[in-house]
């Protein structure tokens, strides 16, 4: 997507041909600040500091984290190394571990001096799948986006609700969530976005709202609390959020407060939808709530707030007694009963074993 009408992806090679380039997201929106990275640890070090977040993002870097391990040390013991390392970076996004299951089976069979060049090139191909992935979310959700207008009977604007950040800083483009909204902007369909500020990290006041910004798309951010008051009130035309693991039965891990939206959504008959690409399908496990493992961040995360002062200067203050304790979850489980649909890469489907399964034959288990 674009930045100060630039097009732009959240990583890439170098022009010297190996060194990984990000954006710094912790520096958003108050700095647009790229970053080179040059080794694994470089890279792990990136995901876990959350540099780089989102589910696919994650995956993208993890991936390109490999191949910078095969620089240094292309042995199997440097592959494992490698894998290991970067698994243990954060725990609730499954893209990661796909990404990295991804790397270890193209590289595995070949020769160490084989390794680097196939690693580079698995990488990309990996990157270019997520756009691609991205896109055709898109164009999906952008009909239940057009139906959700007709409904209203074209009148006004379109209110879209959103949580945390799904856009295109999230993946390598387009965004899963944020897809649709660029198409219908792009459509001429009047849209607007309520955006959650996504405490703690505030990833919609900071990241979602730049982003939804550089593209001229209409927004207002809101407090977390405020999604349940505009929906009783009429004011939300639907929800739309990402996830980092959905199960097989249609369950959906997402940044934490996620699951209170759903709620309200089903109270008020709003339709709460759910993008991702199938690469975040967790296919081994079924029950999201006891089974997807919720990351559980440093309380600073809660007691401090990063914000940019009148001076201009970029500053944290804590906000909180000191000696109180905080408890900094990052991560909920949304129950498959409160998702109107899963939007995915080959279409939408019914949040449940069979609607995935409909648009994902060839993961039927084997009678
Ligand atoms: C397309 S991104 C989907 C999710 O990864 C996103 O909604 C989210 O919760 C990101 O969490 P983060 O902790 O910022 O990595």
């Amino acid at each position: 997507m674009k930045v100060q009408g630039e097009p732009t992806r959240s990583i890439w090679v170098e022009t010297d041909g190996w060194t990984v380039g990000i954006i710094d997201q912790t520096r958003l929106p108050h700095a647009f600040v790229k970053v080179k990275l040059s080794t694994a640890q470089e890279a792990a070090d990136a995901i876990r500091g959350m540099v780089v977040r989102g589910a696919p993002l994650i995956g993208a870097t993890a991936a390109y984290g490999v191949c910078l391990a095969m620089r240094e040390d292309a042995s199997d013991a440097g592959l494992e190394h490698a894998l290991s390392l970067l698994r243990e970076t954060r725990p609730t996004a499954v893209n990661l571990h796909w990404a990295l299951e991804g790397m270890r089976r193209v590289l595995t069979p070949l020769k160490p001096s084989e390794r680097l060049a196939e690693a580079y090139r698995h990488a990309a191909a990996l990157c270019d799948e997520d756009v691609a992935c991205n896109r055709a979310i898109g164009g999906h959700a952008l009909k239940l986006f057009q139906d959700a207008w007709d409904r209203k009977g074209r009148k006004g604007r379109l209110n879209v609700l959103t949580h945390c950040n799904a856009g295109w800083l999230a993946t390598v483009d387009w965004g899963t969530a944020l897809s649709p909204m660029y198409l219908a902007h792009d459509a001429g369909m009047p849209l607007h976005v309520w955006v959650d500020e996504t405490r703690p990290r505030n990833q919609g006041a900071l990241l979602t709202a730049w982003e939804l910004g550089q593209h001229g798309v209409p927004h207002t951010v809101i407090a977390d609390n405020v999604g349940g008051h505009l929906m009783q009130h009429g004011q939300v035309d639907l929800c739309i959020v990402g996830t980092d693991r959905t199960t097989a039965h249609g369950d959906v891990a997402n940044k934490i407060g996620t699951y209170l939206k759903a709620l309200a959504a089903k109270d008020n008959g709003v339709p709460f939808y759910v993008a991702l690409p199938s690469p975040t399908v967790d296919w081994t496990i079924h029950d999201g709530v006891r089974q997807i493992p919720i990351e559980q961040r440093e309380g600073t995360e809660l007691s401090d707030v990063t914000g940019r002062l009148p001076s201009g200067e970029v500053a944290t203050v804590r906000i909180t007694p000191q000696g109180s304790l905080a408890a900094n979850y990052a991560f909920d489980v949304t129950p498959a009963r409160l998702v109107t649909a899963l939007i995915t890469e080959r279409g939408v489907c019914a949040a449940s074993e069979e609607g995935l399964l409909s648009l994902f034959p060839e993961r039927r288990p084997a009678k």
